[in-house]
């Protein structure tokens, strides 16, 4: 908890262990409480644009909406490596794209990291910008910007030769200089398959106790996000009662004029007063 983390030891951990540990966060007083916690990454992800933004999917999240939050989060992270998702549209246009965006993500946002989804087909990308100096983190299995490519948020690679993909998929991400990939929402045997295939650490969500590393998002673990609660979501807490119940407590106190009370409340001295009552 003294230093913050590199990519060097989030790579490290693979083999020396514990597992990696990453949440999600959007904004400075949860990414304070996720770096006091000890998490080792950071994950802005572009679910910010469900859970915080109130969006359907994660497609209208922009660069813009991206960097106003890696901001947020960058300025508190005094232990945790802050990975940034880079959004639909941000890098499946152009390589020359693809690198500014990462640029600004690190230039403005001040994260350390990017993440993109995809395999094979965005290892040019990918090698890009690991060459223009970003680290990147790979992100196959279900990948929610292309889940209507994909046919909805489904768990991915439950045949053979998806399966076989996936590891294809990952080789050629880590061949291109990913620093680590998120495997998410596919069989916990695969998963396992990925990690032992590669150097670099996996980090699940939906992928079973194998992986390197586990990330979940904030909102979901917490109990925040009630839209839906996919299957390999836990719910360690359940704050939105806790908050529900202070609306309603302070709702129910100003009605009834018990808040606020004497010491919320300033004062004046009386002889001002008084003369305020003569004028
Ligand atoms: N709040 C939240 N949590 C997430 O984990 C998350 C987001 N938002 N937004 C971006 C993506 C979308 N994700 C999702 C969303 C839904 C399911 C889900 O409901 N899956 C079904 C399985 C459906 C099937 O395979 O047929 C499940 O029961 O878990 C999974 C991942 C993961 N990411
Ligand atoms: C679900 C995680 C891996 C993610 O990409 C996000 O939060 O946007
Ligand atoms: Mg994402």
């Amino acid at each position: 908890m003294t230093r913050k983390t590199t990519i060097v030891d989030i790579k490290a951990r693979k083999k020396t262990g514990p597992p990696i540990t990453m949440l999600t966060a959007y904004d400075y007083p949860m990414a304070l409480l996720v770096d006091r916690g000890g998490i080792d990454m950071i994950l802005v992800g572009d679910s910010l644009g469900m859970v915080v933004l109130g969006y359907p999917d994660t497609i209208s999240v922009t660069m813009d909406e991206m960097v106003h939050h890696t901001k947020a989060v960058s300025r508190v992270a005094e232990h945790a490596l802050v990975v940034s998702d880079l959004p639909f549209g941000a890098y499946n246009v152009s390589i020359e794209k693809a690198v500014e965006n990462a640029n600004r993500i690190m230039k403005e946002g001040r994260a350390d990291a990017v993440k993109l989804e995809g395999g094979r087909s965005m290892a040019s990308v990918v090698e890009a910008v690991v060459r223009s100096g970003t680290p990147v983190q790979g992100h196959i299995g279900l990948t929610p910007q292309t889940a209507s490519a994909l046919g909805g948020f489904k768990v991915q690679g439950k045949s053979a030769e998806a399966a076989r993909t996936l590891i294809d998929d990952a080789k050629a991400l880590e061949a291109a200089g990913c620093f680590s990939i998120v495997l998410e929402a596919i069989p916990a045997p695969i998963a396992q398959m990925v990690t032992e295939a590669l150097a670099i650490p996996t980090i699940g969500i939906g992928a079973g106790v194998h992986c390197d590393g586990q990330v979940l998002v904030i909102h979901d673990m917490v109990g925040l996000f009630d839209r839906f609660t996919p299957k390999f979501v836990k719910q360690y807490a359940k704050v939105s009662d806790i908050i529900a119940s202070a609306i309603s407590a302070y709702a129910d106190e100003v009605k009834n004029r018990r808040f606020p009370e004497e010491r919320h409340s300033f004062t004046m001295k009386t002889d001002e007063l008084d003369k305020l009552e003569k004028a």
